[in-house]
């Protein structure tokens, strides 16, 4: 360590007594290990209120707006849409979104404010017109700060509670025309002792009086994620259990990303019992935000549960959200980043192209790629980017680039031969090699004529035996280093009859190995692309390439491709041409 650098050291060493576990709750009998997510929980969306109270700029009136909007399209039917006493710019937002006609029939909006009677009277005064509302009433409730914050006892605590949900009620009839559902939370619940969280939340369901037919919301908020995920299922499902008239409320989730574990915390709070849950597009919310439910609802879908959010266009979702928030949605975000379909890795890309060809096309069929554990394309992302390449990645990987995007179908031992030229570039420059880098060097390694073999004319006639044997005889001329050769040779097929016409001259000498075709595109111009394996008197292989409409010259030019390589490389040309490529 540099001794000019002065050594900040503060984090405890050994035994650590600055910090402590989280308390354990007593379930010995605990049921939610054992289940599974079998639908789709209630979502409501808080981007607008704990992800807006967590910017540094808080979006204004439009940008509230177009994200209330994308909010809907997604298939949101709950909304929390601000904290209309903490602002005027929150009451008029509310207010257009009301006068305006912006709430579709089926979407409710939510509204929160603290348990303070002027904050409330303001929270309806900006209801006024709403066809269904959600009240969202808190207070905290946790030992550390009835003591610091508020200064109070249990008993004064519940008072704040209850006196809350008291005028809450009493206000109701100066909202005639709206269908009021009241939502309380025991803020931090996660650091709340369990018995009184569930004896604050009865003594407001008593002055609530809520029934099976209007039901009241009880939010378990882990408003500061503090404990291992199974805690905080166990904290819900406790709470579950020993509440009174279950059936009367709904056991909403608002986790946080403290440690990490937000959305495992989410899953196995619903495992335990909950019946709805808040968080927002991709996590935004204070500090390390709020649960992603984008990440929660693809999960569902990817076990084949219907989330009944649609994703589909997850790119402008994203772009919508940035534009809203300021903020960036990272490029390894689960379902939404950048790169999360990408495989750079030689190994990865062998699976993902092998699993791709093996895959059963019908839509609905069931998606059984490697590496990727959602179809790319379910929510509006192409295949384009699932393989990309670097100095990590194999032959597989640029085998796929060249099949997905230009139709060559290399056969198995010439991706071996790619793959290296590739593999050696991509060392080379030290960087990605692009698509059209990948198409360039094919095309300049195999399809350019690049000599010192030209093919000049071509053509062969055919001829039958009375033993009806039929042979191919091939009148060729090909100029080799300035010179022009007459060549003419008789063999079983165009590619066995030109074989021994070159061999003829002494320039060369090769038999061929394989040889394979396909076709590039359809119609009367159709291309077909050809590939051929010589192998020289070294007994080195080399493959040659060539595209043609006509399907004989093209793999006499293959073949020519092919010699040429291996004339090439026996002088040590090297073939690593990248600086003659140009990117
Ligand atoms: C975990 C969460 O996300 S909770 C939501 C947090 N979101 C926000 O706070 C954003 C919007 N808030 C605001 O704009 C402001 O805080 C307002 C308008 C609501 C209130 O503003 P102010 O009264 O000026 O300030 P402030 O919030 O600091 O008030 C603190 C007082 O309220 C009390 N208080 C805080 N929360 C609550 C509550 N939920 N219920 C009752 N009283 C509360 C505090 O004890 C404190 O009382 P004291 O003045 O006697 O010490
Ligand atoms: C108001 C509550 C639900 C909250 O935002 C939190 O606890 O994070």
């Amino acid at each position: 360590m540099d001794e000019r650098v002065p050594r900040i050291s503060s984090m405890q060493k050994g035994r650590i007594t600055k910090y402590q576990p989280c308390p354990q709750i007593h379930l010995p009998d605990r049921q939610w290990p054992s289940r599974t997510i079998t639908t789709a929980p209630t979502w409501c969306s808080v981007d607008l209120r704990d992800g807006n109270q967590a910017l540094a700029i808080p979006m204004g009136i439009d940008e509230k707006l177009a994200m209330f909007q994308l909010l809907v399209q997604l298939g949101f039917k709950e909304i929390e849409v601000g904290f209309p006493s903490a602002s005027q710019i929150e009451f008029d937002f509310i207010r257009r979104l009301i006068e305006e006609n912006h709430i579709p029939e089926d979407v409710t909006i939510q509204v929160l404010v603290q348990a303070r009677e002027e904050l409330i009277r303001r929270t309806f005064e900006s209801l006024h017109g709403a066809h269904r509302a959600i009240v969202h009433l808190y207070n905290s409730t946790s030992p550390l700060q009835r003591r610091v914050v508020f200064g109070l006892d249990k008993p004064e605590i519940i008072a704040i509670a209850t006196r809350g949900t008291q005028l809450v009620k009493e206000l109701l009839p100066t909202l005639p025309g709206t269908e009021v559902t009241f939502e309380y939370s025991p803020e931090s619940f996660s650091l709340t002792e369990i018995e009184f969280s569930l004896e604050i939340c009865e003594a407001v369901v008593d002055v609530w009086q809520p029934t099976p037919e209007h039901k009241i919301i009880l939010n378990l908020p882990a408003t500061v994620e503090i404990s291992t995920p199974n805690v905080h299922a166990d904290q819900i499902e406790w709470f579950c259990r020993h509440l009174r008239n279950r059936e009367t409320a709904i056991i909403s989730l608002h986790t946080h990303n403290d440690r990490g574990t937000g959305v495992a915390a989410t899953e196995l709070g619903l495992l335990a019992g909950a019946d709805r849950v808040e968080g927002t597009l991709f996590g935004n919310g204070e500090r390390t935000g709020n649960v992603d439910i984008v990440t929660l609802a693809l999960n569902m879908y990817t076990q084949g549960v219907d989330p009944f959010l649609d994703f589909s266009e997850i790119d402008a979702v994203r772009a919508v959200y940035e534009k809203c928030t300021r903020l960036e949605v990272p490029i390894r975000q689960p379902y939404a980043g950048e790169l999360v379909f990408t495989a750079f890795s030689g190994s990865h890309q062998d699976a993902i192209n092998k699993g791709m060809a093996a895959q059963d096309p019908e839509p609905g069929a069931l998606w059984q790629i490697p590496y990727l554990p959602i179809d790319p394309k379910d929510l509006g992302r192409s295949y384009e980017a699932i393989i990309r390449i670097n100095s990590q990645s194999g032959k597989g990987g640029v085998a796929y680039v060249l099949e997905s995007e230009y139709g060559y179908q290399l056969p198995k031992a010439m991706r071996i031969e790619f793959g290296k030229i590739i593999n050696r570039l991509a060392d080379e420059t030290g960087e990605e090699i692009l698509n059209r880098q990948i198409l360039e060097t094919f095309e300049h390694e195999y399809l350019k004529p690049r000599g010192p073999f030209q093919i000049l004319s071509f053509r062969t006639v055919q001829e039958v035996d009375l033993l009806n044997h039929e042979t191919v005889e091939c009148v060729a001329r090909v100029s080799h280093e300035g010179q022009i050769h007459e060549l003419r040779a008789r063999g079983n097929g165009p590619i066995d009859a030109f074989t021994r016409a070159l061999n003829q001259t002494k320039l060369v000498q090769f038999t061929v190995r394989s040889y394979s075709e396909h076709a590039l595109s359809q119609g009367a111009e159709a291309r077909a692309a050809a590939y051929i394996e010589i192998q020289n008197d070294k007994g080195e292989s080399y493959f040659g390439a060539a595209t043609e409409t006509n399907i004989e010259l093209t793999s006499i030019k293959a073949l020519v491709s092919a010699v040429n390589r291996s004339v090439r490389a026996t002088r040590k040309e090297t073939d690593s041409t990248y600086d003659k490529i140009s990117v």
